[in-house]
């Protein structure tokens, strides 16, 4: 089929999520002599509404790994989005320790929406709790993996139709998909569902944080107040030039530290076709 327009399309509250998507889709573009089309779903105006897609698109299409599958809060949007034929690559990151059926859950439900993913891929992305966990990733190392693939990707497009099966990822079935459970040393799960970050004096009151978060969940008049759910994405955290907005809740903190020690090994990228 011939590829009419090239599309990234993702979520990504710190920003990982964004820069592989985008090396992705700019080299398949440029490898395609055609020009990027960009849908940003990370904040709630955003997810009001979706791209209509068509046969003749391709759309690189990414999030990140939250608890070993696709944030679940994004389900509910991710249903309305509608492929109408169009050619997808699913792409995920993840902070080092792993993606588990982050990628077979994307692509399974990008083919119920009526797309046609073709390839895959998951990168390594910092970690959303850290600044040491997978630190600089994706680094130029990625980035040049992402290019590569995307030149692959270019070159099989032109196969890719109504028959093409969905590209084989690694993960369970649906009915055997779980949520990755954090646990204590005692083995008891660590539930961080109810944890907010805490604002410390440096606050300006600037608004960043209210205006990064993607659930729209701090109030912009006063950002100490936390008026909806908040989902530990980090965007507000990462993202305050004061360095004001911090967790001192102990769950947390401990599975931070679990992760930073327990997953220091550099994790791999992961390309599918
Ligand atoms: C609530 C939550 C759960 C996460 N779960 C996982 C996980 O299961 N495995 C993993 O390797 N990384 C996990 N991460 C880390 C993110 O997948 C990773 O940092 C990603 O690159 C963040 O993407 P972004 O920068 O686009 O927001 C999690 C992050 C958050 C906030």
């Amino acid at each position: 089929m011939k590829t009419e327009r090239v599309w990234k399309m993702y979520w990504s509250a710190t920003g990982t999520t964004k820069i592989v998507v985008s090396a992705i889709a700019d080299r398949l573009a440029a490898e395609l002599g055609l020009a990027v089309e960009t849908y940003d779903f990370t904040l709630p105006a955003a997810r009001r509404t979706a791209p209509e897609f068509a046969a003749g698109d391709v759309v690189v299409f990414g999030t990140p790994t939250y608890a070993g599958r696709v944030p679940n809060v994004l389900l509910k949007y991710l249903e309305t989005v509608k492929g109408g034929g169009a050619a997808a690559i699913p792409v995920v990151t993840f902070g080092n320790r792993a993606f588990d059926d982050a990628l077979i859950e994307l692509r399974d439900i990008l083919t119920d929406n009526g797309f046609r993913p073709f390839a895959g891929a998951a990168f390594v992305g910092e970690h959303s709790f850290s600044k040491t966990l997978a630190a600089g990733r994706p680094d130029v190392d990625d980035l040049l993996l992402a290019a590569q693939f995307a030149g692959q990707a270019a070159a099989r497009l032109a196969g890719v139709d109504g028959q093409t099966p969905p590209v084989e990822v690694p993960g369970r079935a649906r009915e055997a998909r779980t949520y990755y459970q954090p646990r204590d040393r005692a083995g008891n799960p660590v539930d961080i569902r109810k944890v907010k970050p805490l604002t410390g004096e440096a606050c300006d009151q600037c608004g960043i944080c209210a205006a990064v978060c993607p659930m729209g969940s701090i109030n912009p008049e006063n950002v100490r107040e936390y008026t909806g759910i908040c989902i530990k994405c980090g965007a507000c955290v990462k993202k305050c030039p004061q360095g004001a907005k911090y967790y001192d809740d102990a769950g947390y903190l401990y599975h931070k530290t679990e992760l930073e020690e327990g997953y220091k090994r550099r994790a791999e990228v992961r390309l599918f076709f």
